[in-house]
């Protein structure tokens, strides 16, 4: 009987990360754990003991510098801070110009046209914006490709990206400063508010370990709700909320704070950053 084609998205055979740091081994950990082989993957990274850690963890290739772990890769992940992107592409642009490979940047802030410019024309580029998540499989990534990237390179990099959670293509890359100050600093946010929710439980006489362990569990289970359940936020809430019950009496309470205002703001902040981030190492 003849074999029904793959419908998975092709992963790339070698795939380099220049950066081990938190989020390459969340994304090495997801890829490693979805069954592409450790002997696939490189990683350049200059702390000895992260790159250790990574050896021994994942069983991936580790190299000290960028260039090293570059040769050979179909696909190269740039996952270092953005301050030092500009000089990591300057170690590898001649490797990259030799054999363009896929180039996917996670590096907050940082345009595709800046990637460009310091890799050389004709690079196929995938700039992403993936969260902490991905650690667990349940991340949030949003994409966005240049036009020399082809529908397959594409398609990998939605591969090497899903491997870690949930994938969404974005249409202007602009919209990704957005994208960053929502699900790619969003965790941080529920972690606030968790934090806040413990802080107020315990206020009232509630032991730190009973409160932390309630509100980590709510928001858990709000959060699978909001994943499972298929309804949208609002309906959700509606559904705690009983008419002169205390769900409302908390409800009015962070309208008189104006909360819908303070996390628009919090995200037009988180936004602007991200510009003036692109500037700054411009
Ligand atoms: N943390 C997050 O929630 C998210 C981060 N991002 C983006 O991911 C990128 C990485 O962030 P994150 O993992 O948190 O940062 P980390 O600092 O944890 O990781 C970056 C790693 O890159 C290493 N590094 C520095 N220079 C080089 C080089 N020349 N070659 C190879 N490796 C190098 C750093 O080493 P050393 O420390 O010794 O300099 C560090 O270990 C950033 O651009 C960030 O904007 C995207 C989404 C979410
Ligand atoms: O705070 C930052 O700049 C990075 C990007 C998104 C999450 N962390």
């Amino acid at each position: 009987m003849p074999s029904l084609p793959d419908s998975r998205p092709p992963i790339p055979t070698r795939i380099a990360f220049i950066g081990g740091g938190n989020m390459a081994r969340s994304l090495i950990g997801a890829l490693v754990r979805g069954g592409t082989p450790a002997t696939a993957i490189a990683v350049a990274e200059p702390n000895a003991e992260l790159r250790g850690a990574l050896a021994r963890d994942f069983g991936v290739a580790v190299h000290d510098h960028a260039r090293a772990a570059a040769e050979a890769a179909d696909a190269l992940v740039l996952a270092v801070k953005p301050q030092v992107l500009k000089d990591v592409c300057a170690e590898i642009a001649a490797t990259v110009a030799a054999a363009r490979p896929l180039v996917i940047s996670i590096a907050a802030g940082i345009r595709i046209d800046q990637l460009a410019a310091w890799l050389g024309a004709g690079v196929p580029i995938v700039r992403s914006m993936p969260n902490t998540p991905a650690l667990i499989g349940a991340g949030a990534t949003g994409m966005i490709a240049n036009d020399d990237a082809s529908a397959a390179q594409r398609a990998q990099a939605q591969a090497i990206l899903g491997a870690a959670g949930a994938t969404v293509w974005i249409e202007r890359e602009e919209l990704m400063d957005t994208v960053t100050a929502l699900s790619g600093s969003g965790p941080a946010y529920f972690f606030l508010l968790v934090e806040a929710l413990e802080d107020a439980a315990v206020a009232q006489g509630l032991p730190r370990a009973t409160a932390r362990a309630l509100a980590t569990q709510t928001c858990f289970g709000a959060g699978r709700m909001l994943v499972e359940d298929g309804e949208p936020p609002t309906v959700l809430r509606e559904r705690v909320t009983s008419p002169g019950g205390t769900t409302a009496a908390a409800l009015e309470a962070f309208a008189n704070g104006n909360l819908r205002a303070l996390v628009a703001d919090a995200v037009a902040a988180a936004t602007t950053r991200g510009k003036e981030l692109s500037e700054r190492y411009s």
